[in-house]
């Protein structure tokens, strides 16, 4: 596959599924857990030829403004860049990538080198009234770069690819300062010169940059040592259409509300996030990871919630119900799995939960001492041990799940996520209401939905659901297929239930996804009628004129 193959049709590597091709073991067990036809023979992806690219409409002038601000070479409209940067990762982006259904493509690609040339962009744009996609990683599962006009003319992708420098460190007081096109594994290797880690490793790090984990909230797998992305932000420098705006002065504060925080998490439609100052930690020097086992969801649960509240969570801190611990030893195969298997039956653990707990400390004392206390929680829930391998295992793995999928979409499976997160008193509840809602959207002629669910980042009063969900695809309707299950989910995680905090929705919409488009709809029920009343008063503040990435986050009228 050419590189242009590779993102036009939005496999995560350019080998597509091949580099993760599923082994005859995990065939067969698709084969007889979902019902996977794996005789029908499926073409993939249509040929390049089959996708329609519309002229680009960015008006001549726009253009040429555009060329004056960031140079000719950098207003891309030929159809390769375009269609790289036709909307995100989502399985229905995927589907969409593959021939099936239309893609929205923007009228340009435009590559600013620093925030004095976004600056630049943005105000062209506004003069010539063009919408404005932020475009980081492109790794969005929510439809926030899908290239939507909103009534404008000609909509044109900001790709923030250029800005890739780290600005500055300082070893005092640990902040170090990054542009907002840096993707993690640079972020990490610029700070490692320095002795320095971010700690910031969500399953899109390879792709997904500085900019695009601000303007997402995003988690990483480490969240439970290191922190949510938002909680490592010490600044924030923002291009907007009405001037540059830059945020942060002291680690902390009290001269008014936190505006960083309006910032974090508003998905581009307030401006374009230029650099961004964070924390940042010294690199571990032992790192341990280590897999236990629990029986049953409950225990599970339980057994996280007092790690969270004793303050004894190890930095990765990730719990699979028995649906997830099935298929991660069905798709390991092997004699590891059956060994696992057999040692599991032998010790009498009728539902097995895979709890990964890592560890990343600065000296074996730390590590020994974080790790009793986090024994003597687990042992009272009748932990059993299965040791290194196993949680060496799962950190070697770490990032494979993008390619799996590219591998199970080649295979005819219908793969998707979702998350939500809710209190410790209603995580049960909340778990199985969304089970119920997508097994009841998902079940039929076509075979038998597996839905997974972990929990990868806990706090002391509640924690993430994340589900995965395994079916055969519908090949009449793939896409009708999907967004009648996620309609199903997002109902039974938005309606609204007595809790703690009295009636509210059972669960927040997106604990890391974000909101885009996808999740658009739902936002009034969480932050109520007002809350979208302040994000549009905050808008017409910085865009006046709406240009910032049109359809996302704020409902529609
Ligand atoms: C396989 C896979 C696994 C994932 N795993 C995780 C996970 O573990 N944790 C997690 O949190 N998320 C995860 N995601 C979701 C996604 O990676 C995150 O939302 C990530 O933060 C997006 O970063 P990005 O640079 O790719 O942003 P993009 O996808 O390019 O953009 C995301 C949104 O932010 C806006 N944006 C981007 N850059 C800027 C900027 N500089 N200024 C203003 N707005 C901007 C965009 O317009 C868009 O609305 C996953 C996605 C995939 C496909």
């Amino acid at each position: 596959m050419s590189q242009i193959d590779h993102t036009l049709r939005g496999t995560w590597t350019a080998a597509g599924g091949a580099n993760a091709h599923l082994p005859p073991h995990a065939l067969r067990w698709l084969r007889a857990r979902i019902g996977l036809d794996t005789g029908t023979s499926r073409v993939p992806v249509g040929p390049d030829s089959a996708f329609r690219v519309p002229e680009s409409a960015l008006p001549a002038a726009a253009r040429d403004a555009l060329a004056a601000a960031v140079g000719a070479g950098h207003v891309l409209t030929d159809r390769a860049a375009r269609l790289g940067r036709a909307g995100g990762l989502s399985y229905l982006d995927l589907l969409r990538h593959r021939g099936c259904g239309e893609l929205a493509v923007p009228d340009a690609v435009v590559l600013p080198a620093d925030p004095g040339e976004v600056q630049r962009v943005l105000e062209v744009c506004a003069e010539h009234d063009v919408g404005v996609v932020p475009f980081g990683g492109g790794t969005s599962v929510v439809g926030g770069v899908t290239a939507l006009r909103g009534g404008k003319p000609a909509v044109v992708a900001l790709d923030l690819v250029r800005l890739d420098r780290l600005v500055s460190v300082d070893p005092v007081s640990r902040v170090a300062v990054l542009q907002a096109g840096v993707r993690g594994p640079d972020a990490e290797r610029l700070l490692a010169e320095h002795g320095f880690t971010l700690g910031h490793l969500p399953q899109s790090f390879e792709r997904a940059t500085i900019g695009g984990f601000a303007a997402t909230r995003s988690a990483g797998q480490a969240s439970s040592g290191y922190g949510r992305f938002e909680d490592m932000v010490e600044g924030v420098w923002l291009a907007t259409p009405a001037g540059e705006w830059r945020l942060g002065v002291a680690p902390a504060s009290a001269a008014g509300p936190d505006l960083r925080r309006l910032v974090l998490g508003s998905e581009g439609t307030l401006g374009v996030i230029t650099e961004v100052a964070l924390r940042v930690r010294p690199r571990p020097v032992v790192v341990r990871y280590e897999g236990i086992v629990l029986d049953g969801w409950e225990a599970g649960s339980a057994a996280v919630r007092e790690l969270a509240q004793r303050h004894a969570l190890a930095d990765v801190t990730r719990l699979s119900d028995d649906a997830e611990t099935e298929v991660s030893l069905a798709l390991a195969g092997g004699w590891q799995g059956a060994a696992v298997r057999g040692y599991l039956a032998a010790r009498r653990v009728a539902e097995p939960c895979l709890l990964v707990l890592g560890w990343d400390t600065a000296s074996p004392w730390e590590l020994a001492m974080r790790r009793a206390a986090a024994m003597r929680v687990l042992r009272r829930y009748g932990a059993v041990r299965l040791g290194r391998p196993a949680g060496e295992a799962w950190r070697r793995g770490r990032f494979a799940g993008p390619r799996q999928r590219d591998a199970l979409l080649d295979a005819g499976v219908c793969v998707e996520t979702l998350e939500t997160a809710t209190h410790w008193s209603r995580l049960s509840e909340l778990r199985d209401a969304v089970r119920r809602a997508l097994i009841g959207a998902l079940a039929g002629p076509a075979g038998a939905p597996v839905v997974m669910c972990h929990v990868s980042h806990a706090y002391e009063t509640g924690a993430s659901l994340y589900f995965t969900v395994l079916v055969p695809r519908a090949e009449d309707d793939p896409i009708g297929q999907w967004q009648h299950a996620k309609a199903a989910a997002c109902r039974a995680i938005a309606e609204h239930r007595d809790g703690p905090l009295g009636p509210a929705p059972l669960g927040t919409i997106t604990h890391h996804h974000a909101v885009g488009v996808d999740h658009a709809p739902y936002l009034a029920g969480e932050i109520g009628p007002r809350g979208v009343e302040v994000l549009r008063a905050a808008k017409r503040a910085l865009d006046p004129t709406g240009i910032l990435n049109p359809g996302k986050l704020l409902p529609t009228r």
